[in-house]
């Protein structure tokens, strides 16, 4: 599925103030808008994704699974920042003729919400169907909702935050550290940072995955070897992965998005904000996540109107998201059931 260009060739003003002289933004869209322009489904992607959900999140959407074109009319767009077709700091600046770099202005969550909504109407979306995101996906997610209440109709919010944490912070800053370290990122060239980006990678593993899944996954077969360890050339090559498809300045900007996220900025608080959210709205949260622990999906279950809070049991942690795909689908079948039974678990209300 090949990745379409939407251009807004006016400037595109920016939480900050600041503003992009103009916008791109890389989208794919799966189905047909159907008569009633009742069936939408927009996928946020998270940290490091793309536009191309059908190749990310195999096994929940595709041709034959819960999310399909027969049905629905999927949409996912790049994010503001991120080097898959949209606006980014390897971008050129039309206003200097070269790229941006670290010259790029820093954006919001809102600021990438903000570029959705103008896709959005130049698709002719009025009303989404379903809007939903895991991890940074999750956390634009609940913005729209509150940002357009009246557009969203159900909402799926999965290991995600109201606001980022400061141990959230900590690990995006230990990244950036590392990112900082290597002095080839201040050099202004497209591969600047690939070293201290490959240890970013490592790190921000660490958050994603926990003891477990490294215990089971990277278990060492010979016990007698003090080096070259499996465990060290996972870190490695899962480094390596990560810069042979991304770039440090999109990843070290995206970081501080993540820091920035706040619904409750400006509207008088986390809860008055969760408390405008008209979707139904289904909260998943994984009980190994340590990047997202689901303590804090359970506070958005508690403060977000018409919700549901189902728990995915994944040995994964916060990236089971991203690859339960079977789980998924049966906590989702079980939520637009109007018997919500099964798998979902709906915990008393504290207020
Ligand atoms: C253009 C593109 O590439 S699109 C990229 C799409 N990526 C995204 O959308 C971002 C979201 N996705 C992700 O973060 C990840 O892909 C996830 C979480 C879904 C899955 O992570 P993965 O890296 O696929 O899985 P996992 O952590 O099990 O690692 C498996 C890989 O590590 C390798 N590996 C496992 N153990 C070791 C080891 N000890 N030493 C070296 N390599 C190892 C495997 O061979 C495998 O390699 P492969 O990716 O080349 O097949
Ligand atoms: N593994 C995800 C980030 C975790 O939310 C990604 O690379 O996009």
């Amino acid at each position: 599925m090949s990745t379409e260009i939407f251009k807004y060739e006016k400037p595109f003003k920016l939480e900050s103030g600041k503003e992009l002289a103009e916008l791109e933004i890389g989208f794919n869209t799966y189905g047909t808008l159907n008569k009633n322009r009742d069936n939408v489904v927009w996928v946020c992607h998270a940290l490091t994704a793309n536009s191309d959900v059908f190749d990310w999140w195999k096994g929940f959407f595709g041709e034959n699974d819960y999310f399909n074109p027969k049905e629905h009319f999927i949409v996912c767009a790049n994010i503001l920042g991120s080097p898959y077709g949209t606006s980014n700091p390897l971008s050129i600046n039309p206003v200097t003729g070269h790229p941006y770099y670290l010259a790029f202005p820093q954006f919001t969550i809102r600021d990438i919400v903000k570029g959705h909504q103008l896709l959005a109407d130049h698709l002719g979306i009025k009303e989404i169907g379903i809007l939903l995101g895991g991890s940074l996906g999750g956390q634009q997610a609940s913005e729209w909702a509150i940002m357009e209440p009246e557009r969203i109709k159900n909402l799926i919010l999965i290991a995600t935050n109201a606001r980022h944490s400061p141990w959230g912070i900590a690990f995006n800053e230990s990244q950036r550290l590392a990112i900082s370290t290597d002095r080839t990122f201040y050099a202004n060239a497209p591969d600047g940072g690939k070293k201290g980006l490959k240890a970013a990678r490592s790190i921000a593993l660490l958050s994603y995955r926990n003891y477990k899944t490294y215990g089971i996954t990277q278990q060492e077969e010979k016990d007698n070897h003090v080096d070259g360890y499996k465990a060290a050339s996972y870190q490695n090559y899962q480094g390596e992965k990560l810069v042979n498809r991304f770039n440090a300045y999109s990843y070290w900007y995206l970081s501080k998005t993540m820091d920035s996220h706040n619904v409750g900025r400006n509207r008088h608080g986390v809860e008055k904000a969760l408390s405008l959210i008209k979707a139904r709205t289904l909260v998943i949260g994984i009980k190994s996540d340590v990047l997202f622990p689901i303590e804090e999906q359970q506070y958005l279950f508690q403060h977000i109107p018409k919700s549901v809070f189902a728990e995915l049991d994944s040995f994964y942690g916060h990236d089971g998201f991203l690859i339960e795909t079977g789980v998924l689908t049966n906590i989702i079948t079980s939520f637009f059931k109007t018997d919500v039974k099964g798998k979902i678990i709906e915990l008393q209300r504290t207020a």
